[in-house]
């Protein structure tokens, strides 16, 4: 468990009295998760997730509950939040910005094959589409700006060596022209652990949800496909698995074709993912703070990918 407030039945089942959503039955902790505090609720009516926002301002929120309500409207299988009794996605509790969304069904695939990255790349696609008609617009909270501060923050932590890769990374990254390629609504973490599986009938699986919307922002489509690509698609040495890699790219392109600008900014973008990561891994390591991380990842893991991207990133395979 990382950040948690905890929520008594009591509490819960007086908030929902705002909702039309029945009456609770069971109220359950989820251990996963390195943001938010997570609960999985059971009423009368259904079963939803219950989010107690940790550390986000209740301004930035609105536009992540309505960027899955707008995804699921077209169809893609992400939570819909469910809306109060004064119409509103958003309400408080435990003194917490909180909201309600639908529990999707399916489990996370560690260990994906050719088959789970090519619906990945398909779905990822289809955020992208769906994504264009999103009227809000809100930036990319670990963009350029937030990535510059993270790197001074954490640069003094580093050895020598990784301070080295840090700045030049840092330079490269920010003489790229970036302004031509294609944006959107980005949902910018889609993780192995960000998308559930489920079984058919007949034991073929599809994909059942795409959750944890809450880095979601404005950015270049491109920026998310290389954030998946470097999860889904790296072995565990961190190089990347040429196979698997085509699938996703493949499927992706099938359902939105990548421009020439894309294909020229595609190494860069993997290297801009790989940094990301190391940098709010290595900042969640070197500064936690206090009383919200317990789960913190390996930030070795994105450093070594960065390091394996510069030296070889084949290109986009179509
Ligand atoms: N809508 C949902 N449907 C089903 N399970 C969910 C849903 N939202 C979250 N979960 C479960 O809760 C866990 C943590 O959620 P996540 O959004 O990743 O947390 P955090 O924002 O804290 O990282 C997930 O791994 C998943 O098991
Ligand atoms: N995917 C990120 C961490 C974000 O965690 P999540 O549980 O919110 O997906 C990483 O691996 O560093």
């Amino acid at each position: 468990m990382s950040v948690f407030t905890p929520v008594p039945e009591s509490a819960l089942a007086h908030w929902l009295k705002d909702y039309a959503i029945g009456r609770l039955v069971e109220l359950k902790g989820i251990s996963a998760g390195v943001q938010n505090s997570n609960f999985f609720v059971t009423t009368t009516l259904g079963r939803y997730v219950l989010t107690l926002f940790e550390g986000m301002s209740r301004a930035e929120l609105p536009y992540y509950l309505h960027l899955m309500a707008h995804l699921a409207r077209h169809g893609l299988p992400v939570p819909g939040p469910i809306a109060n009794l004064h119409n509103e996605y958003l309400g408080t509790l435990q003194e917490r910005p909180a909201a309600l969304v639908v529990r999707l069904s399916g489990a996370s695939e560690m260990a994906p094959g050719v088959e789970h990255c090519a619906r990945v790349g398909a779905m990822l696609a289809g955020l992208h589409l769906a994504g264009q008609s999103y009227g809000r617009r809100q930036p990319n909270p670990r963009g350029p700006e937030w990535r510059l501060a993270t790197a001074q923050a954490v640069r003094d932590f580093l050895p020598t060596d990784e301070r080295t890769l840090l700045d030049a990374e840092i330079a490269f990254q920010s003489a790229q022209a970036l302004a031509n390629l294609p944006a959107g609504a980005i949902h910018a973490d889609l993780f192995r652990d960000n998308v559930l599986w489920d079984t058919d009938a007949d034991g073929s699986v599809h994909i059942g949800g795409v959750i944890d919307f809450y880095f979601a922002g404005h950015d270049a489509l491109l920026f998310d496909v290389a954030v998946t690509v470097n999860d889904w698609c790296s072995l565990p040495d961190g190089g990347l698995d040429g196979t698997r890699c085509t699938a996703l790219l493949a499927a992706y392109h099938a359902e939105r074709p990548f421009t020439a600008a894309e294909r020229a900014a595609w190494p860069g973008q993997l290297r801009a993912a790989a940094l990301r990561f190391w940098l709010s891994r290595a900042a969640d390591f070197h500064l936690p703070r206090a009383g919200e991380m317990v789960l913190v990842k390996d930030p070795n893991e994105y450093r070594d990918i960065l390091r394996l991207r510069i030296a070889d990133t084949p290109p986009l395979p179509l």
